[in-house]
Formats: structure tokens, sequence, C-alpha cells
């Protein structure tokens, strides 16, 4: 349950976004510009709302009124981003260790072996991101997001950096994460295709 009521203010943008939502997986869609980055940052602890409140699953992760704001770290946020975000110097297994990093101490819902294998990126390991294609690195993103322990998922645009054939490839594997790691989910996009095929619920930032 994703329960939001807050004021977003960045520079001269300002608006009010209410969100009550029961869906697992809940699509955020609208022009560009509407606010939808805005408020997965709100939701990450990444961006602070001028006033309101965030709640998932009756966790509050900020609250105004009660000065409750959450450290992003501990907000057990997964978070993947349009661009992979890989560091480029690190092979696909250290990329994923890294994940391990944000994750809290006994929390191990998500191994290693078996983030791997849902991923199909078991062959992947070894590779340093520039041999990677921009969706075997998505996926390496994906696993990384998992690895850190999250209790949601986090996905801004996606697919907005591939191209049609990569965006079919990856698709797939973004239905297997939504069925079986049973996370919720808000997932960002402008495209009506992926909501469609991914989300059980659509929320319009007009
Ligand atoms: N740090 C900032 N300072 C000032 N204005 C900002 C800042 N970040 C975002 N904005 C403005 O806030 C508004 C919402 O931006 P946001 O990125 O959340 O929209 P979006 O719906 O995700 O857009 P897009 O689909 O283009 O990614 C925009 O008008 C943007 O220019």
């Amino acid at each position: 349950m994703l329960d939001i009521d807050i004021q977003l203010r960045l520079g001269r943008f300002e608006r009010e976004v209410r969100i009550v939502e029961d869906a697992r997986v809940l699509a955020l869609t609208g022009p560009s510009g509407a606010g939808k980055t805005s408020v997965l940052n709100a939701i990450a602890g990444l961006a602070r709302p001028a006033r309101g409140r965030i709640a998932i699953d009756e966790r509050v992760l900020f609250d105004s009124a009660a000065r409750i704001d959450v450290p992003t770290h501990r907000r057990r946020i997964g978070y993947v981003f349009q661009e992979p975000r890989l560091f480029p110097d690190r092979d696909v297994r250290a990329n994923l260790s890294y994940g391990r990093h944000g994750a809290r101490a006994g929390s191990t819902a998500f191994e290693l072996d078996p983030v791997v294998a849902l991923l199909g990126i078991g062959h992947l390991l070894a590779r340093r991101p520039e041999h990677l294609s921009g969706g075997e690195a998505q996926r390496v993103a994906i696993g990384r997001a998992l690895l850190s322990q999250p209790a949601i998922l986090l996905f801004d645009e996606p697919l907005s950096a591939l191209d049609q054939a990569r965006r079919e490839e990856l698709i797939p594997w973004l239905q297997k994460v939504r069925d079986e790691v049973r996370l919720p989910m808000v997932y960002v996009s402008h495209t009506q295709d992926d909501v469609r095929r991914l989300a059980d619920a659509v929320h319009v930032l007009a």
C-alpha cells in the first residue's frame, strides 16, 4: 500500500501529489516535467517534499508534521534509473556486490545466486559494463537493486535509453522480476505499451 500526500517544490516547480494505491505494481505516467522523477526521489529520500507524508505498507518514511524523515539508506529502496549507472571499472560480480553495501545486516531476502539466476546474468559475471548490451546492463542494475534488500523497487523509465529491440528483450525480464520477487513497484514511464504490460494500476500526473 502506497500512501503519498506531499507538496513538491523544486525551484519554480510546485505541485501537490496525492497517491493512495493498493496495487502492488503502480505505473506513474504523465507528460515530461509533470514531476514523475521528483515523486520517486521523494519516496527514496533523495528530495525532501515541502510538506506532507509518505508511507509504504504502513511504514512512514516521511511526515513533516511528525518531523519524520527516514534517511535514504534506511528506507530500503531499490532504485533503477534510465541509465544503468554501473561502475565502469568493475566487473558485473563486483557491481552486484556493491548492492549489498546498502543492505542492513541480517536482512538477506535476496542472495547473489538466486538473483543472478532470476536475471539470467550468470554468464556475464566476469564482464565489465562496456561489454554489456544496454539491456544486459539494466538487468545487472536490477540485480544490484535487489541485493540491497529493498522493501520496494522504483523504476525511472528503465527502457527509455534502449532501442526498440532491446526494449522488447528487457520487458520479459521485468515481468519475471515483478512476478517472482513480489515486491511493491513504482514504475515511471511515458509509453503506454510497457505500462500496459507491466503495471496493475496507473496513476497519471497531469
Ligand atoms: N533540482 C531542481 N531545481 C529546479 N527545478 C527542478 C529540479 N529538478 C526538477 N525540476 C523541475 O521540476 C519539474 C519536474 O521534474 P521531474 O524530473 O520530476 O519531471 P518528470 O515528470 O520526471 O519529467 P521527465 O518525464 O521529463 O523525466 C520540472 O519542471 C523540472 O524542470
